[in-house]
C-alpha cells in the first residue's frame, strides 16, 4: 500500500536526529569553512510524479549527501543552459570533500537535449530514474 510519504519522512528525520530541512541549511550564502559548491556527481532525472522529491529528501538525510534545494532545469531549459556551468554550480549547496552533491529535475528524462548535455559535462555521471508501479 502507498506510504504516507510526508509522515514517513518526518519520522525518519526525527529518528536520525537531524534538523527538518538540511537543504535550507546548506543553501545559505555564507560558506562554511572547508566547503565549496560542487557540480552534481549524481542526478535524479525522473520520472515526473514518480516520487523523485521523496527520494531526494530521503537521500538528504545521509550525512555524506547534499542536495539542491529546488529543481534546477539546467539541461532541459535553453534559457538556463546558456548561463553556463558556473551558473549551474552556483545553485548547488556547499559541501565538504567527502560529500556527494545531488540534484533532481524530472524534466531531464523527457528533454531531447538533456542526454547529450549531461554527457558533455560528465560522461561517467550516475543517473537515477524512478519507475512507479501501481
Ligand atoms: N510512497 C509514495 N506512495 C504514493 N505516492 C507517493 C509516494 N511518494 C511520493 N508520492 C507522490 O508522488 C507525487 C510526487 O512525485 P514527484 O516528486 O516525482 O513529483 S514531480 O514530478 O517532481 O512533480 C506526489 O503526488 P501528487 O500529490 O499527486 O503530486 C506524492 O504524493
Amino acid at each position: 500500500a502507498p506510504v504516507e510519504n510526508g509522515a514517513l519522512l518526518e519520522t525518519l528525520k526525527s529518528q536520525v536526529g537531524l534538523f527538518s530541512n538540511k537543504s535550507e541549511h546548506y543553501s545559505a550564502q555564507v560558506r562554511p569553512p572547508g566547503t565549496s559548491r560542487q557540480i552534481p556527481q549524481t542526478i535524479i532525472i525522473g520520472v515526473r510524479k514518480g516520487g523523485t522529491r521523496a527520494l531526494l529528501e530521503m537521500l538528504d538525510i545521509h550525512p555524506n549527501i547534499v542536495v539542491a534545494a529546488t529543481e534546477v532545469h539546467f539541461f532541459d531549459w535553453d534559457e538556463n543552459y546558456v548561463k553556463g556551468i558556473d551558473w549551474y554550480r552556483s545553485l548547488m549547496p556547499f559541501s565538504y570533500g567527502n560529500q556527494i552533491t545531488i540534484e533532481k529535475t524530472p524534466g531531464y528524462f523527457t528533454s531531447p537535449q538533456a542526454p547529450e548535455r549531461i554527457h558533455d559535462m560528465n560522461s561517467s555521471i550516475k543517473l537515477h530514474i524512478l519507475i512507479f508501479f501501481l
